[in-house]
């Protein structure tokens, strides 16, 4: 039943331009999103933006090369940035989830699971139209899979955000490649967005039927066994993961490295693929295994939710970077785009 919703709105989204607004009323009441006090700081990153002197330039230099902080560390940091703690204690986040834009394998009608292969150019303006669709809400961290597709995604996507922070990829593969990707400026740091890439929210590893043609193993094998193999929870393909398997790693990674960042405060983007959302959607939307059957999910719209006390709750995709209603959420949100408005006037 719940998948069945959510297939509608993101259909909706799609044809209609549609999204839920079945927040705006219980958050706010009618049409509050001007009216919220301007005392209320947001993302204080965009007031202090341009406001340092040299002074404070080279003090940052010197905090930077006798200290061990990464980009992770000063974002993560619960001393960051002071105005931003009153808003972690309300324990409350934005997690924007987006699969991948279309891939050259999506087009061909590929089964393509863990074979990294790019966008295709209709993927390239889909991501560039999700980053449209998102570039008003907060995104303090963002984790992509290892795979370029979700990858390209995220920094297209980026290109549009209005806040025009810097995606920087975390190289953590050994000592050698942390060391090498060092910033040594405290205040690029504050303009930079950490992006982990990690394999564990890749697509389902597809098994023997990677590289093979969708249409043509339904003829072979038969229509119900193929989407079966495709959309059951616990049927693996042939040597492949089952969506089952593919969320005891995607949902573990979920809960034991993002999870954690949202409770801190910290809005999270994800950009991952078909079935490991799905994995991750089931677990956010507590859906039984049947219910999971139905989800399908659009290349490249984003869906967003907020994180609060711990519960998510979903809030369907933003249609456009002008729609008042979703900013209207929570008044994290509001105030985010207000201040951004008020950069640019
Ligand atoms: O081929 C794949 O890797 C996936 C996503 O494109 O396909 P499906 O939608 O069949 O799970």
């Amino acid at each position: 039943m719940a998948a069945a919703v959510f297939n509608q709105s993101i259909g909706a989204s799609q044809s209609l331009g549609h999204f839920n607004t079945s927040g705006l009323h219980q958050e706010f009441g009618k049409g509050s999103v001007r009216l919220i006090s301007k005392a209320f700081e947001v993302d204080v990153g965009l007031s202090k933006r341009g406001c340092s002197n040299s002074s404070q330039r080279n003090l940052s230099i010197i905090r930077a090369s006798t200290s061990q902080t990464s980009l992770i560390d000063i974002v993560s940091s619960p001393s960051h940035n002071k105005s931003n703690d009153s808003l972690k204690k309300s324990g409350e986040a934005a997690l924007i989830l987006i699969r991948h834009g279309e891939s050259l394998w999506n087009e061909k009608n590929l089964f393509t699971g863990c074979v990294d292969v790019p966008l295709t150019k209709k993927g390239v303006e889909e991501a560039i139209e999700a980053g449209k669709r998102i570039s008003n809400i907060p995104i303090d961290m963002i984790y992509t899979s290892a795979l370029i597709r979700a990858q390209m995604t995220a920094m297209l996507a980026m290109t549009q955000h209005r806040r025009k922070k810097v995606p920087v990829i975390m190289h953590n593969e050994s000592e050698q490649a942390t060391a090498w990707s060092q910033i040594f400026s405290e205040d690029t740091k504050k303009q930079s967005i950490p992006v982990v890439a990690d394999w564990r929210l890749n697509e389902r590893m597809y098994g023997e039927l990677q590289g093979l043609n969708k249409q043509e193993t339904a003829d072979r094998y038969g229509k119900e066994q193929v989407h079966e193999w495709r959309r059951s929870y616990d049927v693996p393909p042939p040597n492949g993961e089952s969506l089952e398997m593919c969320a005891q790693r995607a949902v573990a990674y979920f809960k034991d490295q993002i999870e954690p960042q949202l409770l801190a405060g910290k809005n999270v983007m994800i950009a991952a693929h078909g079935n490991s959302l799905r994995s991750i959607i089931m677990y956010l939307d507590k859906l039984t295994s049947q219910e999971v059957i139905s989800l399908e999910l659009s290349t490249g719209i984003p869906m967003l939710y907020i994180s609060k006390e711990g519960k998510f709750i979903r809030r369907g995709s933003p249609a456009g970077p002008a729609e008042a209603g979703v900013y209207a959420y929570t008044k994290k949100l509001a105030l985010y785009r207000q201040k951004l408005d008020e950069m640019v006037h």
